[in-house]
């Protein structure tokens, strides 16, 4: 047990799935997981472990905004032994290609600050995906038939945001979508030798203003976690 984790030693899979929403983390377990159990459930923050395809997975949220996601990242790579995470999350596109319930897979993550930028000062450090995982992310969206976009993505400190002049810039310089966790879980998994991906559905449009109904959230969703799932155990 950690600070904020509650599962004991052993109780966490070396493959972890992060939505922000914790009740997503249950809903995916009880949609995707084999006899899913609940390992932590501190301050509401739930996960599961269970099996997919054979393969043991815990789904676990990760809360919004960075400074939550690093809290619950660090304690699964540092004291649970996690070796490849992957964010399951929405994003809000900011490019007039990429489309209400498109997939994006962010390849890099721009950022105006993450927990981990005191530790660079200078340098400004490139949040990136694993490739591996990438490129097996990019291959079960083209298998599934899903319209996905690869590329850079900004994760955001504030979701109500103050900047349209920034977001204009990003929008200019081809970011597709924004998020608020994918750059400090690239950063982590790099100092901890492990792998990461973010795997994304637009869920709202930044330039047209469209949202996603409730339900329409929930089936593509179902194409994220599936991709995502099928991404760190490919056949
Ligand atoms: O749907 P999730 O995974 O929570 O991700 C997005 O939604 C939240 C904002 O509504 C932020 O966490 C953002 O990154
Ligand atoms: O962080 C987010 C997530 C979805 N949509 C947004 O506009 N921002």
């Amino acid at each position: 047990m950690t600070i904020h984790i509650g599962a004991k030693p052993g109780d966490i899979a070396e493959t972890v799935l992060m939505p922000g929403d914790p009740r997503r983390a249950k809903w995916a377990a009880e949609q995707f997981l084999t006899d899913p159990v609940c390992v932590n459930d501190l301050r509401g923050m739930l996960g599961y472990t269970g099996t997919w395809n054979g393969n043991r997975v815990t789904i676990h949220g990760s809360g919004m905004g960075m400074p939550s996601l690093s809290i619950y990242a660090n304690e699964l790579l540092r004291d649970y032994g996690a070796k490849t995470l992957i964010r399951i999350g929405s994003t809000g596109a900011m490019q007039p290609h990429v489309g209400l319930r498109d997939l994006v897979i962010a390849m890099t993550c721009s950022s105006v600050s993450t927990p981990s930028s005191t530790i660079f000062r200078e340098l400004s450090f490139a949040p990136c995906a694993d490739y591996g995982l990438l490129r097996a992310a990019a291959d079960a969206a083209a298998d599934k038939g899903v319209a996905t976009h690869i590329g850079g993505i900004y994760s955001s400190d504030t979701f109500y945001d103050e900047r349209p002049d920034l977001n204009e810039q990003m929008t200019r310089h081809g970011i597709l979508a924004v998020e608020m966790e994918a750059a400090e879980l690239y950063t982590l998994a790099a100092r901890h030798g492990a792998r990461a991906l973010a795997v994304l559905t637009v869920s709202d449009h930044l330039i047209t203003g469209d949202a996603l109904e409730g339900r329409e959230r929930e089936s593509s969703f179902a194409d994220m976690v599936q991709i995502a799932l099928t991404a760190a155990f490919p056949t």
